[in-house]
């Protein structure tokens, strides 16, 4: 019954989109491999449907090309493409029942009765909603109704799944849940997964790689540990989660000045050797400390003035010679070992930091709205 058709290798060669005298989407380059799952993250507006969509061919690619398994699809109408669909109003027939929806694919494609049955049994099973083969929709809860969608989608074994916010309508914790088998039905089945979203946790808990979108370009292309550690921008590295920018001079691709101070940092993503630049390190990356002398590469004295009791982790801001920094400590002892006022020193390894090119750190969920033509 596993019949299976087309490639799951996808390659996007300088695609881009043209809206009237606007490029929504420019020089799209990357290959999927089979089996990936890969996000386009990026906020509203940074062309992640409309790529997705010129995948589907519910949109054209107006500019490059696009291959699956090496063969120019352009010319192929979007139900020939043998993808499977997964979007956030996930559109069941309210008139048919959970089997009916989940057959309805198997029914276009002129799939005999008997292996129907067969075939939304094991999708139905897939998605562990067998006992409600014969419930409508409106009888469902917005996760039971996903997970219908997603059998319908993977009931014909498409080697490729495109989702679009899949998500997006549920609430925190059953989105967590049916991320978890989401992925769990991905790795079963082997499927690439190509997938929208601008929430970072979700796609950097689900994918194998992550491109990261701004402006209708890819602002950045890695694993998840790649693009949240070894962030190219200012933008990637406040997009993916906190992240302190502290601005110094570079006066090497290793090294910066502050204050008087040299401070080393890990190599310098684009060449940076001097000048104004931003010293990027993450908030959990900084030991608060009483003193100096913790054998960390770099000490920067400070003043706390803001303790924030979080549960696991204590958030304490820091003045650091007019500049605040934000310094995540684990939660070990359950009481904050600094005060508002208190004089500390943070502490961080060269590894762990490094110097990006100085721009407008993104406004959190929306960058530029506003695109180059
Ligand atoms: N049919 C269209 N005609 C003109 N402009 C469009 C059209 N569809 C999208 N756009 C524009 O293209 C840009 C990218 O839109 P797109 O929907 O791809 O972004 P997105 O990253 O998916 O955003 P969101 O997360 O809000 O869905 C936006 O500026 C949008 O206004």
């Amino acid at each position: 019954m596993t019949e299976t058709s087309g490639s799951g290798h996808i390659t996007l060669e300088g695609v881009g989109k043209i809206y009237g005298d606007t490029r929504v989407v420019s020089d799209v380059n990357v290959t999927i491999e089979e089996g990936e799952f890969f996000s386009l993250l990026g906020p509203s507006g940074s062309g992640k449907t409309t790529t997705l969509m010129m995948i589907a061919g519910f949109a054209e690619t107006d500019l490059g090309r696009i291959t699956v398994g090496g063969r120019d699809i352009s010319s192929v109408p979007p139900k020939n493409r043998g993808f499977g669909m997964v979007f956030q109003n996930y559109a069941l027939f309210p008139h048919m029942s959970v089997a009916e929806n989940v057959a309805f694919p198997l029914k276009v494609r002129g799939v005999s009765a008997s292996e129907r049955r067969e075939r939304v049994a094991w999708a139905l099973e897939t998605v562990k909603l067998t006992d409600f083969a014969d419930r409508a929709p409106r009888r469902l809860s917005g996760g039971q109704q996903q997970r219908v969608a997603l059998a319908r989608a993977i009931v014909y074994q498409p080697k490729v799944i495109l989702m679009d916010e899949p998500l997006g309508a549920l609430d925190k914790n059953l989105r967590f849940h049916m991320q978890t088998e989401i992925k769990d039905i991905q790795r079963r089945l082997g499927m690439t997964v190509i997938y929208v979203t601008h929430d970072q946790e979700e796609a950097m808990n689900l994918s194998d790689r992550i491109a990261i979108m701004r402006d209708g370009r890819m602002a950045q292309l890695g694993s998840p540990s790649e693009v949240y550690q070894h962030p190219v921008s200012a933008f990637v590295g406040t997009f993916l989660g906190e992240a302190n920018l502290l601005p110094v001079t570079a006066t090497s691709a290793r090294s910066a000045s502050r204050g008087g101070l040299t401070l080393a940092c890990s190599e310098s993503p684009s060449g940076l050797e001097s000048g104004q630049a931003l010293l990027f390190v993450r908030p959990e990356k900084l030991r608060v400390a009483a003193m100096t002398g913790g054998g960390f590469d770099n000490e920067l004295a400070g003043t706390v003035h803001r303790v924030s009791y979080l549960g696991n982790i204590i958030r304490y801001g820091v003045t650091i010679d007019g500049e605040d920094l934000t310094a995540d400590v684990q939660n070990l002892s359950g009481e904050p070992a600094f005060a508002v006022g208190a004089s500390c020193v943070l502490g961080f390894n060269a590894a762990d930091c490094r110097l990006l090119p100085v721009e407008a750190p993104a406004r959190s969920g929306f960058a530029s709205e506003e695109n180059e033509a």
